[in-house]
């Protein structure tokens, strides 16, 4: 493509310096800049991507997008934005990928990582070839590719959407985090569907408020449907039994399906039995009804369930259908994952980092324990703060021995960290373990059988960032030589 087809994408620029060179690659980061690249200069959090145009140049950048003056020998093509112009680029560079297949977006604050892995299930059931994208990976059918964010820049994103495309990608999903909303990560994108999970807090370092942080996670919905025919509907699918489905519902112009428990609902769970092996319940649904058996405990992964049925629902796979799918998912690495050990004392892995999603997950062990519910829980650092103390309340409220310790500490003091944990707990019993990997060696020592220890907030995370460093930490991994450390070798 040459520089002004590409540039027929966006209208308002201004350029300096004529040419109009072939363009091989557009980049954004100026350590993948070679011959024929167009160079993107993003103002981000840490670091003006400006200041590198010229050695951008000098890797062989044949134009440059900015917003502020660079002097470089090539044309530049000076934006308002150019975080929203590099969105519009790179969907009309890869042209439209997402035109071509059917895409369903998940949000919300917990839940989206298995609510995607259960719909994936469910479109593979389907006869679907798909496509995957999230916390823990990109899958292009079964090819796995690394990832650093849930949701990636757009230029990863359209790029990952062109080789989806390519390999024949005919229904894929991913999840839309926050950051990526207000950031414009997926403006470019074509969604069919869009599934709000659920929202509680987390995240006010980024977005300051509830309200501000409802509002990102809406724009997903505000998006949805204005460009559609009749005959290619969009659909919203939201949780009946969280508020924040009402503002959403009002923000779209798709077609609404509801889903829930507690209130009535389009597609809606009745006898509902929570075991050890799973839960069971009954799903209703516009036509009728089906009994499903899922391996995924807690009342919340009902929910999850319900969300992924209804996704798939609107995208007409039929009940039969994604009920052999759900009911052979056995659970998400990392969530709810159990340690397997003869010890007679459960130790779960579980991704809870949020005060709700730690509630939960304890409120899901208790009645499936005999003895004492231990957690062992930290906060990350460089994240929402505020989190920190109502993380320590829940622990101390919902389990019989909470263990404080260090998650992801990242550029703050772990002591500090712990210190705004312990200002939710005045008077509260607890144990302060700031070493993660002794915290764990130390409960599983004091676990007897009968016991559940909750190792939360890092579920399938195999690292631990310490400052800049980031050194190989995977609690099922320590978990498993704290119980063979464990008198009598139990693991
Ligand atoms: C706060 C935030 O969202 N940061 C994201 C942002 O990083 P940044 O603004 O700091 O980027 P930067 O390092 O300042 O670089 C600015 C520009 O210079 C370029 N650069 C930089 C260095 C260099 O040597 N050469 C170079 O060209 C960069 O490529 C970039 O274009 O842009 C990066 C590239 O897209 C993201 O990877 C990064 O996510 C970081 C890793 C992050 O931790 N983000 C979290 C907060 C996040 O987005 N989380 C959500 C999930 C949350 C949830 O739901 O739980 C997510 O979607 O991942
Ligand atoms: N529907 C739900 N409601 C509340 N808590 C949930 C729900 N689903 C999962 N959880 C809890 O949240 C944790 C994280 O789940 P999951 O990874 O599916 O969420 P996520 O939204 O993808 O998180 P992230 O924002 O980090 O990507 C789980 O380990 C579990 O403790
Ligand atoms: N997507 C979340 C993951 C948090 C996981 C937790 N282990 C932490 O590091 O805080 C975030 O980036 O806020
Ligand atoms: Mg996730």
């Amino acid at each position: 493509m040459d520089l002004s087809t590409l540039l027929a994408a966006i209208p308002f620029y201004s350029q300096d310096k004529v040419g109009n060179p072939a363009v091989t690659s557009i980049e954004n980061d100026h350590r993948l800049v070679s011959d024929g690249s167009i160079f993107i200069c993003i103002k981000g959090y840490t670091f003006d991507g400006h200041s590198l145009a010229k050695e951008a140049v000098s890797k062989g950048a044949v134009a440059i997008i900015a917003e502020q003056p660079v002097d470089v020998p090539v044309p530049v093509i000076y934006v308002r934005s150019t975080k929203r112009v590099m969105a519009q680029l790179a969907a009309h560079f890869y042209e439209h990928p997402t035109e071509s297949f059917h895409l369903i977006a998940i949000t919300g604050t917990n839940g989206k990582t298995t609510t995607s892995h259960l719909i994936e299930e469910i479109l593979r059931a389907n006869g679907e070839t798909t496509g995957l994208i999230g916390t823990m990976y990109m899958k292009i059918g079964d090819e796995m590719i690394e990832t650093k964010n849930t949701t990636p820049e757009s230029l990863t994103l359209q790029k990952t959407f062109a080789k989806m495309k390519k390999a024949g990608v005919s229904s894929a999903v991913m999840e839309v985090s926050s950051h990526a909303l207000q950031e414009g990560r997926t403006n470019g994108t074509q969604f069919n569907v869009a599934v709000f999970t659920n929202l509680t807090q987390d995240h006010l370092d980024f977005h300051r408020t509830m309200e501000e942080y409802r509002t990102a996670k809406g724009l997903l919905f505000a998006r949805l449907g204005n460009s559609f025919h009749a005959e290619n509907q969009a659909y919203a699918v939201l949780n009946v039994d969280d508020e924040a489905s009402c503002v959403y519902e009002a923000m779209t112009a798709a077609s609404v399906v509801t889903y829930g428990v507690k209130s009535s609902a389009d597609i809606q769970a009745k006898d509902i039995r929570l075991t050890s092996e799973g839960t069971a319940f009954t799903i209703h649904y516009p036509g009728g009804t089906i009994d499903i058996q899922s391996k995924l405990a807690g009342l919340f992964n009902v929910y999850n369930v319900l969300a992924a049925f209804a996704a798939g629902f609107v995208s007409s796979v039929a009940a039969e259908t994604m009920k052999v799918a759900l009911e052979r998912v056995d659970g998400v690495a990392g969530r709810f994952e159990m340690v397997p050990n003869e010890s007679g004392t459960s130790v779960i892995v579980d991704y809870a980092h949020t005060p709700d999603s730690l509630v939960n997950v304890l409120q899901t062990v208790r009645p499936l324990t005999t003895g004492r519910v231990m957690v062992i829980i930290g906060c990350g650092g460089d994240r929402d703060r505020m989190k920190r103390p109502l993380m320590a309340q829940a622990a101390c409220q919902y389990a019989d021995v909470a263990i404080f310790t260090s998650d992801n500490p990242r550029s703050e003091d772990p002591a500090a960290i712990l210190a705004d944990m312990e200002a939710g707990v005045i008077g509260k019993q607890y144990t302060v373990i700031d070493e993660r990997k002794e915290a764990i060696h130390q409960a599983i020592a004091m676990a007897k059988p009968g016991d559940a220890v909750v190792i939360a907030g890092k579920g399938h995370e195999t690292y631990q960032i310490i400052g800049q460093d980031v050194i190989h930490f995977d609690d099922r991994e320590v978990a498993k030589e704290a119980l063979s450390d464990k008198k009598g070798g139990f693991a």
